[in-house]
């Protein structure tokens, strides 16, 4: 992904493949047919996550370095580490009510993070079984959800506190696998949209309290200027905070890839005080998630129109955290532009 000192790069791997030498894997991820819980294999975190049906190619998301891991298990993460990135993964078993163990999951990865001395959390991902289904007193899993990171946040952050760009999305499977990319010396930013309210300032109306999460994130190891490794969230047909568009799904696809160009844009980097801009065709690993099987068709042209012929991009059938929303996207701009 990246020509760093330490690089830390990305890989999609549609099938079982040797890590290339001179690389060091910390982080696997497994889009399955069903779920497998963190654990460290061969030396690196894994995680296996329910997100295609049986029928489905299955894909493994590869996070590598060049420098030798130590890895291990902590409270139930798995984690990777090689001096300059962490990455982590976690699992909350299916349950009536996920705001406590949420709450504890989120602690323990802020534990392992002050231990193990990453305090630059980059980027986070959330897949959340039956996220707009209601959990056992009635509220909507997904708020059930924001409720216990909210709580997490408050805590080890202060009410203040941003976290980096994040993805909360549908499962097929139950409970909530998660997992999380930090590191020691470099810098992130955290970026808003001006399209969009920012998630943590959310009105009452989409839950108790808001998502806590940034539209996009920019991370620069030290030496390198500008955007770095650009990481956007993922988006929807959001504007203001209401969802635009309900029931049409190309105008839904038109609107997230408009709010993804905006927070990319040289405009909004500039307007957070970074020297850059990156368009849509400097995506490179791109994760579409559709709600209902049939508008593949329609969401495929759209990306295939949007981005570059190099961009890796993959597609999950999985439910979003508003039922209203039927399209959402996120990808990473990586440095160097290509
Ligand atoms: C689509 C939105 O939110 C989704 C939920 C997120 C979360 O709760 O971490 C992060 C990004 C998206 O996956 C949105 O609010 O715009």
């Amino acid at each position: 992904m990246a020509t760093y000192p330490h690089g830390l790069r990305c890989r999609l791997v549609r099938s079982p493949e040797a890590t290339p030498s001179g690389r060091h894997v910390l982080g696997r991820v497994a889009f399955l047919g069903h779920h497998s819980a963190p654990a460290v294999r061969a030396g690196a975190s894994e995680i296996g996550i329910h997100l295609v049906g049986a029928e489905v190619e299955r894909v493994t998301e590869v996070w590598e370095t060049d420098s030798p891991v130590v890895s291990g298990m902590y409270q139930d993460l798995a984690y990777a580490h090689d001096g300059e990135y962490l990455f982590c993964a976690g699992q909350v078993p299916e349950g009536g009510s996920y705001r406590e163990p949420v709450r504890n999951a989120y602690r323990a990865a802020f534990d392992l993070i002050g231990k193990l001395d990453y305090p630059h959390v980059m980027r986070i991902w959330h897949f959340i079984g039956d996220i707009n289904r209601a959990n056992a007193d009635g509220m909507e899993i997904y708020r059930d959800f924001c409720l216990g990171r909210a709580e997490a946040v408050d805590h080890h952050l202060g009410r203040a506190g941003d976290m980096p760009a994040a993805t909360g999305i549908g499962a097929l499977g139950g409970g909530i696998s998660w997992y999380l990319l930090a590191s020691r010396s470099g810098r992130v930013r955290n970026l808003e949209n001006p399209l969009q309210v920012p998630a943590p300032s959310y009105p009452h109306l989409y839950g108790p309290r808001p998502p806590k999460f940034a539209r996009a994130t920019s991370f620069s190891p030290p030496g390198i200027d500008g955007a770095g490794d650009l990481f956007v969230a993922g988006t929807a047909s959001i504007l203001g905070h209401e969802t635009v568009h309900a029931g049409d799904i190309a105008k839904q696809c038109d609107v997230t890839l408009g709010n993804m160009a905006m927070v990319m844009s040289r405009e909004n980097l500039l307007a957070h005080g970074i020297d850059d801009g990156r368009t849509l065709k400097d995506l490179r690993f791109v994760k579409v998630y559709v709600r209902r099987a049939e508008d593949l068709p329609v969401v495929r042209a759209a990306c295939a129109a949007a981005f570059s012929d190099t961009a890796e991009i993959v597609y999950f059938t999985v439910d979003i955290c508003r039922s209203d929303l039927l399209v959402e996207i996120e990808g990473i701009a990586p440095y160097p532009r290509s």
